[in-house]
C-alpha cells in the first residue's frame, strides 16, 4: 500500500461527500466506490449514514452484497456511521423481514434503538480515550450486544449504551463525526487502516 491510503465510501446511498471531506482532513485519499471495480481498488471502506434497508436493497441491484461481505471476510478495513453501522453488524433487531447486512462485526444492532425517544441529539461521548466528542445521533442505532473480540470504544447516555465499537480491522460508531467537522474519528480510521497496511 501506499502511505496514503486509498479509501473508498460506498455511494449508493446516504451522507458520501461528508465522509469524503472528513477522510480527506484526516489525510486520506478517498474515492467514491459504487461498482465491484472500484472496491476492488480501495485499499479500506467507508459505509456512511443514511438507511440502511436503501443501502442493502441497493447493493443487492448495484451486485455489491456478495463483493462487499468478501472483502471484509478477507479482512479489509471498514468503517460504518449509523446506517453503516447497522450494515457491519452480524445481526440486527428491528430491521425489516428479511433485512440483511454485510455483516463482519460479532455484535447485534438494535436499529433506530434512540429514534424512538427522540429523533436526534447530541452528546459528548469519550471516544477510545480521545477524550470528548461530539456525537450527532439521528434515528440511530445503538449496540445491544458483543461478542468476546469486540473492544467498546464509547458508551452515551441515556443507559451507557454502547456506541462506539472495533473488531479488529472493523470500526462502526452509533453517531455521525462527518457532521461536525470534527476530524478524529476518521483520523483514528485512517491510522487503522495505515497499520494494517503495514502488518500485511
Ligand atoms: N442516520 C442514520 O444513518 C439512520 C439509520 C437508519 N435509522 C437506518 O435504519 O438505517
Amino acid at each position: 500500500m501506499t502511505s496514503v491510503p486509498v479509501i473508498g465510501v460506498l455511494a449508493l446511498q446516504g451522507d458520501v461527500r461528508e465522509h469524503v471531506r472528513a477522510l480527506t482532513d484526516a489525510g486520506a485519499r478517498a474515492a467514491a466506490v459504487r461498482r465491484p471495480g472500484e472496491l476492488a481498488e480501495a485499499d479500506a471502506l467507508v459505509i456512511p449514514g443514511g438507511e440502511s434497508t436503501t443501502i442493502w436493497k441497493l447493493a443487492e441491484a448495484f451486485e455489491m452484497l456478495e463483493p462487499l461481505r468478501l472483502r471484509i471476510k478477507e479482512g479489509m478495513p471498514a468503517y460504518g456511521s449509523c446506517a453503516g453501522m447497522i450494515m457491519l453488524a452480524d445481526r440486527i433487531e428491528d430491521g425489516v423481514p428479511g433485512q440483511q447486512t454485510f455483516g463482519g462485526i460479532d455484535m447485534v444492532v438494535r436499529r433506530n434503538a434512540f429514534g424512538r425517544q427522540v429523533d436526534s441529539f447530541e452528546e459528548d461521548v469519550d471516544f477510545a480515550g480521545e477524550g470528548p466528542v461530539r456525537a450527532v445521533f439521528i434515528r440511530a442505532p445503538w449496540v445491544e450486544s458483543v461478542g468476546t473480540g469486540v473492544e467498546v470504544l464509547a458508551r452515551a447516555e441515556p443507559g451507557g449504551r454502547i456506541v462506539a465499537v472495533r473488531q479488529g480491522p472493523l470500526l462502526a460508531t452509533s453517531f455521525h463525526p462527518e457532521l461536525t467537522g470534527d476530524a478524529r474519528v476518521h483520523a483514528y480510521f485512517v491510522e487503522m487502516v495505515r497499520r494494517d497496511g503495514r502488518e500485511r
